[in-house]
């Protein structure tokens, strides 16, 4: 069977740092993972790699069968733009654009906008009235909720989030988590996240743990 997401034996430094050594894993659809590891072990690097936004120097990363590396830059992004949905420490919101135009921006890009989902994401995420408004004018947890409803609102097989409620109170961080392990489930999405929290880890299917650039079960670290 061909897992959705297959990274095998990748290798990445940054100058002469290795930073991640020989790491594989592989993702299937519905299935959610928690990545952990120290700050510094590559966590954000390795999430990159997977959204196609940085190439490992040796290793092949798989998305849908599809190798980055036989991609050139036009590929690459057409796989992320209609494959991918990124959460990341960044939201990138665009600030000229309303809550409601970032949400449906990427959705509008692949060719897939659904009001419908998009109204659904506002409601769920707890992001009603505020549509209108500039990303200026939200909070930082608002705009992580903003940045997880784009990331969304084009139905992505693969969902990459690095700490994607780490601008969040813990009880909505827990209510945004949720809301993404349910559309993991309900889309069939693959789920990638990192986080520091051994509590919000242990809520996902899956955990690795990232250590001296290697992946291995969190409890080896
Ligand atoms: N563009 C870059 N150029 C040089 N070094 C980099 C670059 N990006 C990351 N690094 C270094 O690579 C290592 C891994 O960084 P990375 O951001 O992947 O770690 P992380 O596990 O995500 O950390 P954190 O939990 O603090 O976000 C760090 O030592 C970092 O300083």
């Amino acid at each position: 069977m061909t897992e959705f997401l297959q990274i095998t034996d990748v290798t990445k430094a940054h100058g002469t740092l290795e930073v991640l050594r020989g790491v594989s894993l592989a993702l299937d659809r519905g299935e959610a993972l928690a990545l952990t590891g120290e700050s510094g072990s590559g966590k954000s690097t390795l999430m990159h790699l997977a959204a196609a936004l940085d190439a490992p120097d040796s290793g092949e990363i798989r998305i849908g069968g599809q190798s980055l590396g036989a991609l050139d830059d036009a590929g690459r992004a057409a796989v992320r733009r209609g494959r991918i949905g990124l959460v990341f420490q960044q939201f990138n919101l665009v600030p000229s654009l309303t809550v409601a135009q970032n949400i449906a921006f990427q959705a509008r890009l692949a060719g897939r906008h659904d009001p419908r989902l998009c109204a659904e994401l506002v409601g769920r995420l707890g992001l009603s009235g505020l549509e209108a408004r500039y990303p200026e004018a939200l909070s930082g947890g608002q705009q992580q909720r903003v940045a997880i409803a784009r990331a969304l609102a084009h139905r992505p097989e693969l969902i990459l989030a690095d700490e994607p409620t780490g601008n969040l109170d813990e009880a909505t961080g827990d209510a945004v988590l949720a809301l993404l392990l349910e559309l993991v489930a309900e889309t069939g999405a693959a789920l990638m996240m990192v986080t520091h929290s051994t509590r919000l880890a242990a809520r996902l299917g899956r955990r690795l743990h990232l250590s001296r650039g290697r992946l291995g079960a969190p409890d080896a670290a």
